[in-house]
């Protein structure tokens, strides 16, 4: 019952991969077809040599061997080019395939939503996007093509040997049964072992990706042999169960070679006491071993190409498993178009937010205005929810209850396009990609000209340092950004929020983790950059503090407290608590 389940589900996988081939279902038909016709043309080889082995041999003549043997050297040919044609005709379709397969599983993860970022590891992505959608042309090219063919062809081999003779058909109809049998046991076992060697290179790749990123982490705290053996541990585990494989797969090798030989040992038998008795030709008996050793491959690929099916079913089950991940964040059915033109005035009303169904609620009912123009800071202690709360505003996570507005209509009411240009946001960390500055900017507007881009950076106090890079705006900034320094990567993150002139901002702490001189670069550009533009701005400093109009304290989920920054010193005394924590820590970083 469950074996049956089992196949069911692995022939429903391999199902949905259809609607991708599709429109190359033409070439495959035609390759299918050259496959067929290659293989016909193999199997009429041996009934050829038995004409010639029972006509002009037999009867010690050499005139009538010309013809067939061209025959032979023709129909070998038609094998060869019938086999070229299969290859050529398969090219494109299984490259478009796999192209197209990676692009919407790409187009989908920049759909979804960030909490499914949160949940999956980068590497098991990685595999999927690479290892597995290479497993799936495989089987367009190969694996799905030989398993019809090979099946027709044992078919077609096996009424040709029962056409020559009964007794010879049958012996070797009952060495291929139980192979087709074993085989068919093994390919169950192997997909378990199939599966779980896939999650375990997603996972080893997970380490890698992390080591290489966090190099710094780790050789500052001398992590490096601890990450080395946990990746050992990694790859013992991957070996072992790439070992598993192989001990599968030799135990199936076995049986492989050694049925097809007790098949031909039983032809022999039979044929040369059919020869001895004179109910057999020598022909019929060199045709059928001929055809039997033709048979072969088919045979003993049939469990092969059902195990490679099955892995084919596993990663495209992996690949729909990411692709069916639910896009929760989307656009509305009826969007409403922003109000125009945009003042900017930002409203929390009643705001209630948790990560997951049934987790801890982190926002408990926000109220908050940030007025048009205005610079709010948020302040509130470590984990009570500031980033939470700034992630709401570009819809990075839906609330799970109240609303955003932004001048009075509902965020969740309006296109994410729209949105997201209404609202710009820069994180804590500010991430740059292997790109140009000039790519890495234009992120923030793609159409923005060299001029906007430049005068972005001149806000954000980048134009001098970009000036002087060795091909400033094309200079390619390494990974991450990491061949420039802490202050400079977070003055190009503002530059690249501010560029597509936004109505809000949104900063997650931009000054967290900078130096006293770098501090002191990035607050003149945020300075500038917060003029004219409503601001929600998370701050942990005092020095961030000062740049807002107001500040608004976060406790328990709710707005706490709402005043400028000298009303809150002199009367609220959690503030000054909060404050006098965040400089002494400040103050503990720096010394
Ligand atoms: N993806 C997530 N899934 C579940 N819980 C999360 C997730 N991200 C954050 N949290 C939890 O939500 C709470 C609020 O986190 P958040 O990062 O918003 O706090 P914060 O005020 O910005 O903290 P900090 O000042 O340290 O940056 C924390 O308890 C955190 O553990």
């Amino acid at each position: 019952m469950e074996e049956a389940e089992q196949s069911g589900s692995a022939y429903r996988s391999v199902r949905r991969l259809g609607p991708y081939a599709r429109p190359w279902r033409r070439y495959l038909i035609l390759a299918m077809i050259a496959t067929i016709c290659a293989m016909a043309a193999g199997l009429t080889i041996p009934l050829m040599i038995q004409s010639i082995l029972d006509g002009p041999i037999a009867r010690g003549e050499t005139t009538g061997l010309l013809w067939p043997v061209a025959g032979v050297a023709l129909f070998g040919l038609a094998e060869a080019g019938f086999f070229y044609c299969r290859r050529k005709l398969l090219a494109r379709p299984t490259t478009h395939i796999e192209a197209r397969m990676r692009r919407d599983l790409y187009a989908h993860l920049q759909r979804l939503p960030v909490a499914f970022h949160d949940r999956w590891q980068s590497g098991q992505l990685l595999s999927r996007a690479v290892a597995d959608l290479s497993t799936i042309r495989g089987f367009f090219a190969f694996v799905g093509i030989f398993l019809v063919v090979n099946s027709l062809t044992l078919i077609g081999g096996l009424v040709v040997l029962f056409t020559l003779d009964f007794w010879l058909g049958l012996t070797v109809l009952v060495s291929a049964l139980p192979l087709i049998a074993i085989s068919t046991v093994f390919e169950r076992r192997y997909k378990v072992v199939a599966r779980l060697a896939q999650d375990q290179d997603g996972d080893l790749a997970t380490t890698v990706e992390e080591s290489a990123l966090g190099i710094r982490v780790l050789k500052a705290f001398g992590r490096g042999p601890h990450l080395a053996h946990r990746f050992l541990a990694q790859a013992k585990l991957l070996r072992g169960t790439e070992l598993r494989k192989v001990r599968i797969q030799s135990l199936l090798w076995g049986a492989i070679v050694l049925l097809p030989e007790i098949g031909i040992a039983g032809q022999l038998l039979v044929g040369t006491s059919g020869i001895v008795d004179g109910t057999m030709t020598v022909g019929t008996l060199v045709a059928a071993v001929t055809v039997a050793a033709y048979l072969r491959w088919p045979t003993d690929s049939i469990g092969w190409l059902l195990a490679e099916t099955n892995q084919t079913a596993a990663a495209a089950d992996r690949y729909f498993e990411a692709l069916d991940a639910p896009v929760t964040v989307a656009d509305p059915p009826d969007p409403k178009a922003p109000v125009a033109p945009a003042a900017g005035l930002l409203r929390f009303e009643n705001v209630h937010f948790r990560h997951a169904e049934g987790g801890a609620e982190i926002l408990r009912g926000v109220d908050l205005e940030v007025r048009p123009g205005e610079t709010v800071a948020l302040v509130g202690a470590t984990g009570s929810g500031k980033t939470t709360l700034t992630a709401l505003v570009p819809r990075l996570a839906d609330v799970t209850d109240g609303r955003i507005t932004v001048d009075g209509v509902n965020i969740a009411e309006m296109r994410l396009a729209d949105l997201r240009t209404l609202v710009s946001m820069a994180f804590e960390e500010p991430v740059l990609f292997s790109a140009s500055v000039r790519e890495n900017i234009a992120l923030g507007s793609t159409d923005a000209t060299d001029d906007q881009i430049w005068e972005a950076l001149r806000i954000a106090q980048a134009d001098k340092f970009v000036e002087l890079l060795p091909w400033s705006l094309d200079t390619r900034i390494g990974e991450q950004g990491l061949s420039l320094s802490g202050g400079q990567r977070q003055r190009l993150a503002l530059a690249r929020a501010i560029v597509g002139k936004p109505e809000i901002l949104v900063l997650d702490d931009p000054l967290s983790a900078l130096d006293v001189h770098t501090e002191a670069e990035v607050e003149r550009a945020l300075r500038e950059v917060l003029s004219g533009v409503t601001a929600l701005v998370v701050a942990h400093r005092p020095s961030t503090v000062q740049l807002a109009d107001r500040v608004a304290m976060l406790a328990d989920g709710r707005i706490a407290a709402v005043g400028t920054h000298s009303e809150l010193l002199a009367g609220n005394q959690a503030y000054r608590k909060l404050l006098s924590t965040s400089e002494e820590e400040t103050e503990g970083v720096r010394a």
